[in-house]
């Protein structure tokens, strides 16, 4: 495919973005689930509106917004209203994707996800003041959860320029349940499913000199991981994937 971009080297960089969500949910996990982080009415001051985490990933992406990170088309910010413009010189990025791609943001997906469903699993009940701390940890799990649901859309146009012939019917019938069947690699998911677990094994590990005295001790649960994956985010790099196909002939 033009730009030397195929559904394998698009699969490889999914898989190494596995290693930072992982890294990134291991580092979450260090606090506990601090709920004054997300409590509205803990922050009483008119210079933070909402909750702690609110203020510090809309602050974060206006600064990031400043430094260029939402010139780059895989980037997506939480919070897209009234953003500053980048200040910083524009790099000429490959154009890959549909132009109506743009308008395909699922960080609101993400968000309810991530605080709804999947906080509760992997960060221990408990409060240890460290509520700054806790919300840039989330914010590093949300930009990469974020960034791999929103590669579905590099992944969509690949298996699309591959056989557009067999995608268009779909398209043209809107026809989401056949899109989602043309684009689902169930091997491929079950292969996902497990790389993930057995990367929280290993990186989530206790190192020590004295060999397997840890052994069976993971900083986030292998089995957890995998459901992450399994329940919340192939689901949402899939829907992002109809969405993408359902504009791909605008
Ligand atoms: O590898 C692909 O073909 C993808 O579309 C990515 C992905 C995933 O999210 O991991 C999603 C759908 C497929 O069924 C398999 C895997």
């Amino acid at each position: 495919m033009a730009n030397g971009v195929t559904l394998e080297s698009l699969r490889q960089s999914l898989i190494r973005q596995e290693d930072t969500i992982i890294f990134s949910l291991i580092e979450r996990a260090r606090f506990p689930s601090n709920s004054p982080t997300y409590n509205e009415s803990y922050v009483a001051t008119p210079t933070f509106s909402g909750s702690l985490v609110h203020s510090v990933v809309k602050e974060t992406e206006a600064l990031q917004a400043k430094a260029g990170r939402y010139a780059n088309p895989e980037e997506h910010p939480f919070f897209p209203d009234n953003l500053p413009p980048s200040v910083v010189p524009p790099y000429n990025f490959t154009e890959v994707l549909h132009p109506p791609a743009a308008s395909i943001n699922m960080n609101k997906d993400i968000w309810d996800m991530y605080f709804k469903k999947l906080l509760q699993l992997f960060a221990a009940p408990g409060d240890d003041g460290n509520y700054a701390s806790t919300a840039a940890s989330d914010l590093v799990c949300l930009q990469a959860l974020s960034r791999r649901i929103h590669y579905g859309k590099l992944v969509a146009e690949v298996k699309f320029r591959e056989s557009p012939e067999e995608y268009e019917p779909a398209i043209r019938a809107k026809d989401r349940d056949a899109l989602m069947k043309l684009l689902t690699f169930e091997s491929v998911e079950e292969g996902v499913k497990k790389r993930v677990a057995k990367k929280a094994m290993v990186f989530g590990q206790e190192v020590t000199l004295n060999n397997d005295d840890n052994k069976g001790k993971y900083k986030v649960d292998p089995f957890v991981v995998s459901r992450l994956y399994g329940d919340w985010i192939i689901p949402l790099t899939k829907l992002v994937q109809v969405e993408y196909l359902l504009r791909r002939l605008d």
